[in-house]
């Protein structure tokens, strides 16, 4: 996250880090916890790596450096990419991650709201971009959860930015026309979490944008409302 601060324990209970195990561990991606079983993240985070086995989910987590051999895991049972999805830049960058056991949810760790179908016209003014992704584009990932407010934009608005892509009625743009505040790399497949009367939503997937933070330039997320059904469908 570019422009943000710290986080502190306990005030994003709902995000994860999505961890792959080959010949060592890393983090990935961001992800939501939405149900006790079920993750929701971005389909480009599982490209080339389809396989469930290499996952590793950790939640409740503020550092990453608290993680290690004896902090709780989950591993992962079944993903679920959608099936439209190419890459992020055309859409439908949305993928679904069982648990192989349901998650104790605590003050730390449990599930963030998804919006409904009906809600794609709510208007939403108190949005964060959450991620251990980098603060600068060249840079490295964060220790400690990062945080920072960003405003919702219009897609008319979005798309006169990205004249070379399609910004479809199924994404969700953010950021100010100045810049200064956005997602980064290592930020993807987190939610783009917003307050609405007192409850917190994942209204958008961190997805792609040109650069990070740069003037007139918007991060681009996955919108959410748009695949309500699609998720209940593969969740239910
Ligand atoms: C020590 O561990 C690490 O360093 N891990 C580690 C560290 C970094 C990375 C990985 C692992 C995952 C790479 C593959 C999957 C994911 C590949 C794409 C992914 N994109 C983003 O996270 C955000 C994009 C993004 C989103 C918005 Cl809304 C706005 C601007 C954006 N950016 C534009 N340019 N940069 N960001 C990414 N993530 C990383 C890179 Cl490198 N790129």
């Amino acid at each position: 996250v570019v422009g943000g601060t710290d986080s502190v324990r306990g005030e994003w209970p709902w995000q994860v880090t999505l961890q792959v195990k080959l010949s060592t561990q890393r983090h990935l991606c961001g992800g939501s916890i939405i149900s006790n079983q079920w993750i929701l993240t971005a389909a480009h985070c599982i490209e080339n790596l389809e396989n469930p086995n290499i996952w590793r989910i950790y939640a409740g987590i503020l550092k990453l450096s608290e993680i290690n051999e004896d902090t709780p895991v989950f591993k992962v049972q079944e993903i679920i990419v959608h099936p439209q999805y190419v890459i992020a830049e055309t859409g439908y960058d949305i993928a679904l991650m069982k648990l192989d056991k349901p998650m104790n949810f605590t003050d730390l760790q449990h599930p963030i709201c998804l919006p409904s179908k009906e809600e794609t016209n709510t208007i939403y003014t108190h949005c964060w971009v959450i991620g251990w992704g980098y603060t600068k584009e060249q840079d490295q990932v964060q220790d400690i959860l990062q945080k920072a407010s960003v405003p919702l934009i219009s897609n008319e608005e979005c798309q006169t930015r990205y004249q070379q892509d399609r910004i479809t009625d199924k994404m969700i743009c953010a950021g100010d026309r100045k810049g200064g505040k956005d997602a980064c790399k290592g930020d993807s497949g987190g939610p783009l979490s917003c307050k609405h009367e007192e409850i917190w939503y994942v209204v958008g997937i961190t997805s792609w944008g040109e650069g990070c933070a740069r003037p007139e330039q918007p991060g681009v997320y996955t919108k959410v409302a748009e695949y309500a059904d699609w998720i209940l469908e593969k969740t239910m």
